[in-house]
């Protein structure tokens, strides 16, 4: 722990132990909740965004809002298309595996924008996606530091008349572009809840509850969007991370796929559940945390305090860092950081590790409230990939491995690495029809986010499902004077399609008792919309 003295009036300390942390950000988090003074975002938010804003009655009720609708027991809700949209990953790294990056940021905020507004987006490039990235662009442009004068320093310089301000000009376009966008996608929740078509997701909810946390139209409409803020780059980067240190570690996917084949087997595809019983996949993630932060110079939280306070009963107004980067490369708490070594979670010191890992996200009352999506989503997606996938080194043009390097990040507000090159194959083609056949399976599960799609998304959707239903198809009935489909696949057994056929959330043990000639039907009915091959 050591300060930085800045001027008569302003003090930066900064904790890089796991102890010090916990006993001033989480025990005394009364205190140490506040943020500092972020001019460009109180312009652009009035105060509304969760993670900028001053630690304030209105800040108070965002957070209990969001905090009550994302317990674990809440979470478990959006399982059900947390997991559908997992399955839709792994299909598009089997149609598209050069552009997997693109793939799981259409993951990600596909599902931020279900369980937030019921409304999913089938295509990276579907305009609710597209409306979002922008606004981010220009509202992370804005806020990085060094890119406009210094308001919060030099206060005198707030009188600046706009016309030569750019930044107020900026200001007042992302604040046009986030309030578009948030009370858009606000307005239809309410239109779908008026036409008797909900589905559960986090918006209704709040909207339905809004007297009891004491929020507005205006609050509500900055939580769903802050939320999304929050949830789709830290999870698509966190899963582009996972891809990399994957691809550099060949040993690493062995050791995890000799897991899964015990605990899993290769009849049906992961369940959440299943993560309980696979410690070196949970071992993994941890070890992804954990390389997330070395890649950065940066420390990851900043806490505005009141603290500590002065014997005489004033306080010293102290900006307090939690330096997860530090605590990470510290060779005391890791031995060897650099190396990327999952076992390390596994051995006698693991417990302990584990505990400090959960700095990843964030701490105190500033902690994010996201965590149990966040944990499903990458528990659900990591034993996804390793079961179905193996990620091997690009080679160059004459066919030789090349190193990839598990450092290269990009620097910014959310720490994703560069682009890189992975070389993803399914790891059979049983595999690749399990995936295919698991994706059918959850139509239903799509469907009520569906609802709001405009006509371009349902277009690709309805493309999508034909082109899937008639790869199928032709695995289930080969094409006339054929060995077998593509002359490789065996046809399938019944109980391999009785239970690819359900979905997943479903226990596995129920799934073995529900008749598998029944399921085998619904999986043939569900084809019959087929067109002749
Ligand atoms: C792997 C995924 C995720 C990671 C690594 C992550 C990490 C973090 C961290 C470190 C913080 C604290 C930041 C700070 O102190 O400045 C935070 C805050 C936050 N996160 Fe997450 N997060 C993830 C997913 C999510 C999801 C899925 C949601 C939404 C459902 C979410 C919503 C938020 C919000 C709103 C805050 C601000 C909280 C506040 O200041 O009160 N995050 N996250």
């Amino acid at each position: 722990m050591y300060s930085l003295k800045l001027g008569p009036k302003s003090t930066i300390v900064v904790l890089t132990s796991p102890q010090i942390i916990n006993d001033l950000l989480d025990k005394n988090s009364a205190l140490t909740s506040d943020r500092p003074q972020i001019h460009f975002a109180d312009r652009v938010t009035k105060g509304l965004n969760l993670t900028l804003s001053h630690y304030t009655e209105t800040w108070k009720s965002l957070r209990r809002g969001a905090h009550e609708l994302l317990t674990p027991q809440a979470c478990r809700q959006h399982l059900a298309i947390q997991q559908a949209e997992a399955t839709q990953l792994s299909y598009d790294l089997l149609a598209n595996p050069e552009d997997f990056a693109s793939s799981i940021r259409r993951y990600a905020i596909s599902v931020m924008f279900s369980v937030l507004y019921g409304k999913r987006v089938p295509r990276f490039s579907s305009t609710s996606a597209t409306e979002f990235y922008e606004m981010m662009e220009k509202w992370v442009n804005l806020l990085a530091p060094g890119a406009h004068p210094p308001v919060d320093m030099i206060p005198v310089l707030k009188f600046v008349p706009e016309g030569w301000a750019r930044w107020k000009r900026i200001c007042n376009e992302v604040r046009r572009l986030q309030k578009k966008l948030y009370f858009g996608l606000m307005g239809e929740v309410e239109g779908r809840m008026q036409a008797d078509q909900e589905n559960g997701c986090f918006l209704e909810t709040i909207i339905k509850r809004q007297d009891e946390w004491g929020l507005n139209r205006e609050m509500i409409s900055y939580l769903g969007g802050v939320m999304i803020e929050g949830g789709a780059d830290t999870t698509s980067a966190f899963l582009q991370s996972l891809l990399l240190l994957l691809t550099a570690h060949p040993e690493v996917q062995q050791k995890a796929k000799r897991e899964l084949d015990e605990v899993v087997g290769n009849e049906r595809m992961p369940i959440l559940d299943d993560i309980e019983r696979l410690p070196y996949i949970q071992a993994i993630i941890l070890e992804a945390s954990d390389n997330y932060y070395h890649s950065h110079t940066s420390i990851s939280a900043n806490y505005s305090a009141e603290f500590p306070p002065h014997s005489d009963g004033r306080y010293s107004c102290t900006s307090v860092y939690a330096n997860a980067w530090g605590v990470y490369n510290d060779p005391e708490i890791f031995t060897e950081p650099e190396k990327y070594n999952p076992d390390r979670f596994l051995g006698e010191r693991g417990p302990e590790l584990i505990k400090v890992m959960n700095l990843a996200f964030g701490s105190g009352r500033r902690s994010c409230p996201g965590i149990h999506l966040a944990r499903n989503a990458v528990n659900i997606n990591t034993m996804n990939l390793l079961w179905g996938f193996h990620f091997g080194k690009p080679l160059d043009s004459n066919g030789k491995e090349m190193e990839v390097d598990t450092f290269n990040y990009a620097v910014g507000v959310s720490y994703c690495p560069n682009p890189f090159k992975s070389n993803i194959k399914p790891r059979t083609p049983h595999h690749a029809e399990l995936i295919k056949l698991q994706l059918n399976s959850f139509n239903d599960a799509f469907s009520q986010f569906e609802y709001l799609l405009d006509d371009v998304d349902k277009a690709h959707v309805k493309e999508l499902r034909k082109k899937l239903r008639h790869s199928i198809y032709r695995r289930l009935v080969p094409p006339a004077g054929s060995q077998s489909t593509q002359g490789q696949l065996a046809k399938p057994t019944d109980d391999e399609v009785a239970v690819a056929s359900i979905p997943p959330w479903v226990n596995v043990r129920m799934a073995g008792s529900v008749g598998s000639i029944s399921t085998f039907l619904v999986t043939i009915v569900s084809l019959m919309e087929v067109p002749a091959a």
